[in-house]
């Protein structure tokens, strides 16, 4: 694929440990959509296959994967297995993976190299905690895991960058429009310090995204799209969520 020379706008659902097969009716109503943006479903690993047959025009992304090829790591899965099952993608670095697995900026890009040699696009999430909000913190530490989870080999082709506040997450509370804006723009400026295509890195807000709140949000500079979970699981939600972001 030929390098972008601005980013490309990106709906991207994570439906976490949602979905049974009947979700994959979910899938076919935004299938039969006509989206207008690049639309993403990260299901969880057991629907990845069916996801595939149901998509359409819309990618299928894993959630998490194992930085190793292969080998014994019972329960984990291969970014060639993900691969191979008709992902395009991968969310890596999810806070609640950060969390609940003692994920680590350097694990965490250690998986971004699997992906890449894998040929999937990586979907790179940041943010900080309350704790760290309320310390002022917020853009050391997004500096901090930009510069440590994302790897040398990244392009505006192979990695989205998706900020996600932890506090923010299934909370229905969202950061202002300044804030948003104010670390957007830090990504992005760190993003051209490092990279020569930068500039044409797509940038994701995730954290309480909902139809009502999507095109103030997306209204922001140097906010390329969503990533959202509760909102992505109907159709009926997640669809005036693209539409806001095709409207953008
Ligand atoms: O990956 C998605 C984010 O964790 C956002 O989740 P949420 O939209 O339910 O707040």
């Amino acid at each position: 694929m030929a390098a972008p020379h601005s980013p490309r706008k990106l709906a991207a659902g994570n439906w976490k440990m949602n979905g049974l097969t009947a979700a994959l009716s979910e899938l076919d109503a935004l299938a039969a959509r006509d989206n207008g943006c690049d639309v993403l479903i990260c299901p969880p690993f057991t629907l990845l296959t069916p996801a595939v047959a149901h998509a359409g025009e819309i990618a299928i992304g894993g959630q998490d994967c194992h930085a190793a090829e292969s080998g014994a790591h019972t329960g984990d899965i291969s970014a060639a297995m993900l691969k191979d099952a008709g992902a395009s993608h991968v969310i890596l670095g999810h806070s609640e993976r950060r969390a609940d697995h003692a994920e680590t900026d350097a694990s965490v890009r250690a998986k971004a190299v699997a992906a890449h040699e894998a040929g999937l696009i990586t979907v790179i999430c940041l943010g900080e905690t309350e704790a760290e909000r309320d310390a002022g913190d917020t853009l050391r530490v997004i500096e901090t895991q930009l510069a440590g989870s994302v790897p040398d080999c990244a392009t505006a082709s192979n990695t989205v960058i998706a900020y996600e506040p932890v506090w923010a997450i299934g909370t229905g509370r969202t950061p202002t429009n300044d804030e948003i804006a104010q670390v957007h723009a830090r990504l992005r400026e760190k993003l051209v310090e490092r990279f020569s295509d930068g500039a044409a890195f797509t940038l994701l807000y995730g954290g309480s995204v909902k139809p009502g709140n999507a095109s103030v949000i997306f209204d922001i500079e140097h906010v390329n799209g969503a990533l959202v979970g509760g909102a992505s699981l109907k159709a009926a939600d997640f669809g005036p969520i693209i539409d806001a972001l095709a409207r953008a």
